[in-house]
């Protein structure tokens, strides 16, 4: 099974071009204005352009009403939705149902109880992301470059669609998959000069450490997507 690594917060042309010739599979755009990678739907339209039918586009929302939503779809077209705020099951199988497309939901994590809500995503997402919970002030949900405790994800079903995520960088990328032996990885701060401003060298250290990691410790049953 091949391991799909989504490089995300993308806000430049160049970043596109860079995670495209990564080998990556797929490019997060945050549309959520507190991000330093917020991009408006102008600038999220002329984006995603190039990167159509190279890499699997997926948009980030936090908490987004319907009519943001349908805006990010007309503007945006994405393959994917990804839902990173405190949106509950009923709210992630609305969204699915209206607009009609893949839906991957986030979930923070920092004890074993924040898993106890994975059953009731399960059955409405097609996608779980663990990122780590963000502290009480921060001033967005995600996107902080900070980890969690892997080994908390032992317990889950290995057939289960997830994607690791936070904190995650080219460094501890292979030590990640090799603990949890997740199906899909994301990536947004470590591949990063600066927030909001991706490092292309960064991103291919990514792409291939991650890569060369799934060789080696193959992923568990999750599905590709
Ligand atoms: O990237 C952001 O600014 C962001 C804002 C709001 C919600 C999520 C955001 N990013 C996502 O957070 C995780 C972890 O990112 P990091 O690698 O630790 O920086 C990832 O899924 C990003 O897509």
């Amino acid at each position: 099974m091949t391991l799909l690594i989504k490089i995300c917060g993308l806000t430049t042309p160049a970043a596109v071009e860079a995670t495209v010739a990564a080998g990556a599979d797929m490019a997060g755009f945050v549309v959520f204005p507190p991000s330093p990678r917020h991009v408006d739907l102008a600038r999220g339209r002329a984006l995603v352009a190039p990167a159509k039918g190279r890499l699997q586009v997926v948009a980030l929302t936090v908490d987004a009403d319907d009519a943001l939503l349908d805006d990010i779809v007309a503007a945006l077209d994405p393959d994917w939705l990804q839902l990173h705020g405190k949106e509950t099951p009923e709210r992630v199988a609305a969204v699915k149902a209206r607009l009609g497309r893949p839906v991957m939901k986030a979930l923070g994590i920092a004890e074993a109880a924040d898993l106890a809500a994975v059953p009731a995503y399960a059955a409405v997402a097609d996608r779980i992301l663990f990122d780590a919970r963000p502290p009480e002030d921060a001033t967005r949900p995600g996107g902080l470059g900070r980890a969690f405790d892997w080994r908390l994800l032992d317990s889950l079903d290995p057939g289960l669609a997830t994607m690791l995520s936070g904190g995650l960088d080219p460094t501890n990328v292979a030590e990640a998959l090799r603990i949890t032996r997740a199906p899909a990885v994301d990536v947004s701060s470590g591949v990063e000069r600066a927030p909001g401003d991706k490092d292309p060298d960064k991103i291919v250290d990514f792409v291939r450490a991650a890569r060369a990691a799934a060789a080696t410790a193959p992923a568990a049953a999750g599905p590709r997507a």
